[in-house]
């Protein structure tokens, strides 16, 4: 039976105006390929261009919009110039991950062949980070008050019990799955309040997963960790601003932020899931032709995951290490390929 997803698609601003399209060009090859499955693609024009004309970041029935799509496609969001990012990403990309229920973010990090990493000694590792996507650090509950040297800023971290587990619990069946081990980022050193909640909700949580080993790290000493051997972890379950900044790192030890994947989960599959690779819209090369597109490009093998077709998966990330391994890369990986190169060497190995 042939199925046909329906996908929206945000390029957003930056290079993800560039990634974007090369990696739908590659999902529609593997679809070919396959020939069980065909994607129809959506293109929505919103982002920051579209705030500086319409003075919002999406259209007020935006969310409502996407409800219609079987899955969301993303490249990045920012233009910190024009736009303020707190505007632009609380607009766009945060209000889609809270509207749409997104509430758990998956982020691998792996060795991948023909890569060099920019560890002296690589030995072979295979993470994948469990970021909580809804809540947490990231918040708009605070304020400003008063100004000059009265001025204050309050920003309140929120952790509440169901989500703090449902995270949990993700990164445990995953876990089931992997190499049986979960790692919990933490900071109850530093921090007196929600971390040692999240600490009890961990230590209550593993009671249910007797044969997934655990430990626990404070998050300075884990970023450490991922330098000296990323090779120790399996499944690491982190808070949302634990999470983001772990996973630039897990993208940096790989080689280049610019190929990490992520898949923003509504896990109860109640509404639509958010595709979009860990970086952002890079202005420093935006318009260049020298993107990196395989952040993008895993990133809709991990749509294809999640839809289930986990063999057309495999295929992309195999030409993916195909292409890199013939040494056809991108700048941010010492290579000097264009991104059209990068994405039409990634087709032919398919
Ligand atoms: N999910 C999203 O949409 C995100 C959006 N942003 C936004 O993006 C803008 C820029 O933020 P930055 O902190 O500079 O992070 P960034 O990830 O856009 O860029 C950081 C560095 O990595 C490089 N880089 C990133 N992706 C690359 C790729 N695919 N190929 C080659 N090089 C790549 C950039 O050139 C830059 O030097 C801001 O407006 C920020 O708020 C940042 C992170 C995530
Ligand atoms: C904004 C950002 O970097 C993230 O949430 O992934
Ligand atoms: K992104
Ligand atoms: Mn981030």
């Amino acid at each position: 039976m042939m199925n046909t997803y329906k996908i929206a698609v945000i390029p957003g601003d930056g290079i993800g105006k560039e990634v974007v399209p090369a990696a739908i060009e590659v999902l529609d090859s593997i679809a070919k390929l396959d020939g069980n499955f065909k994607f129809e693609w959506t293109y929505f024009p919103w982002g920051c261009d579209y705030y500086l004309e319409h003075g919002e970041m999406m259209p007020g029935d935006g969310l409502e919009t996407l409800k219609q799509y079987d899955q969301i496609f993303l490249g990045a969001v920012g233009m910190p110039e024009l736009v303020p990012d707190h505007i632009s990403l609380w607009g766009l990309l945060i209000k889609i991950r809270r509207g749409m229920k997104q509430s758990i973010n998956v982020r691998p990090a792996k060795l991948l062949a023909g890569l060099q990493s920019p560890l002296k000694n690589p030995q072979n590792f295979d993470i994948t980070v469990v970021r909580e996507n809804s809540e947490g650090e990231y918040s708009d509950s605070g304020g400003r008050i008063h100004t000059g040297e009265d001025e204050i800023a309050i920003q309140n971290a929120i952790f509440t019990r169901k989500r703090t587990e449902r995270a949990m619990r993700y990164a445990f069946e995953l876990a089931k799955s992997s190499r049986k081990h979960v790692t919990s980022a933490t900071k109850s050193n530093g921090l007196t309040y929600s971390m040692p909640f999240w600490d009890e909700v961990f230590n209550v949580v593993k009671k249910d997963y007797p044969e997934i080993d655990t430990s626990v790290q404070h998050i300075d000493a884990l970023a450490a960790f991922f330098v000296m051997k990323p090779q120790a972890f399996d499944i690491i379950v982190a808070s949302n601003l634990f999470g983001d900044i772990l996973t630039d790192l897990g993208g940096a030890i790989m080689g280049s932020i610019g190929i990490a994947p992520a898949a923003n989960l509504n896990i109860e599959r109640e509404y639509p899931s958010m595709f979009e690779p860990v970086h952002g819209s890079a202005p420093d090369i935006a318009g260049l032709g020298i993107a990196n597109p395989i952040g993008q490009i895993w990133t809709g093998k991990m749509m294809l995951d999640f839809l289930g077709h986990y063999h057309a998966g495999t295929r992309i990330l195999t030409a993916i290490e195909k292409t890199l391994s013939s040494g056809v890369k991108t700048g941010d990986l010492g290579g000097t390929a264009t991104l059209e190169e990068v994405k039409n060497t990634v087709i032919n190995y398919l």
